[in-house]
């Protein structure tokens, strides 16, 4: 069943987004901000996705899921979690993805100043998934403020964060439907994470919408 015949898309668009009780997929976006230090923030839009978990099961489903390589040192290893980039230009896996998209970037780019076009979706299938510290750095985020939007669906995970170069990290919950948005100079002087855990965690899946030429 494609994603529209699930879930309601219809009204929806910018910051009322399907306010009416009628049940479109998200609410208007109000997230809680976080101001962190050196000019990073952190927005929170707690279950801002309704009805996750038919968004949840479609993704897990269609997405043509890849074990993730990287060259480290010498030698390439196998990233633990499983992921798929979807650019502006080629088709996504499901229209729902797109309407999520154009209503977070509709909330950020009058800020921003440019919209947030691309998806990039991690699977973690368990507790030993993780992905190591890190900012996203390629682009123009390694020397900009920009805007990396982050979707949680399935289980709920940590997404920690610490300043570059060493200080006490901050740990946030990501929940079936939260939206985690990492804003200002975040990519560039803090780093985030998913770390392993030791707890029993079915599947998660992220979808990270970033501006064109920002991974
Ligand atoms: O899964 C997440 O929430 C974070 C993913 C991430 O940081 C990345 O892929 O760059
Ligand atoms: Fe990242």
């Amino acid at each position: 069943m494609a994603l529209q015949d699930v879930l309601d898309f219809g009204e929806v668009g910018a910051d009322e987004a399907g306010c009416d009780e009628g049940g479109a997929a998200f609410g208007a976006l109000a997230p809680m901000r976080t101001p962190l230090a050196h000019g990073a923030w952190v927005d929170i839009a707690p279950g801002w996705l309704r009805r996750a978990d038919e968004l949840y099961a479609a993704l897990l489903r269609d997405v043509p899921w890849k074990a993730e390589r990287r060259q480290m040192y010498d030698a390439v290893v196998d990233v633990p979690r499983l992921t798929k980039f979807y650019d502006a230009a080629e088709p996504w896996p499901h229209p729902g993805l797109r309407e999520i998209c154009a209503a977070v970037s509709a909330h950020y780019q009058p800020s921003l100043g440019e919209p947030l076009v691309t998806a990039g979706l991690c699977l973690y299938r368990d507790g030993a998934d993780s992905v190591a510290w890190h900012g996203d750095r390629i682009g123009r985020s390694r020397y900009h403020d920009t805007v990396v939007a982050i979707l949680s669906l399935g289980s709920t995970r940590t997404l920690a964060l610490r300043p570059m170069g060493g200080g006490a990290s901050l740990k946030f919950t990501t929940g079936h439907g939260d939206l985690l948005v990492m804003g200002g100079s975040c990519q560039r002087t803090w780093e985030h994470a998913i770390p392993k855990t030791r707890d029993v965690v079915g599947p998660r899946i992220s979808v990270q919408f970033r501006p064109a030429g920002v991974r």
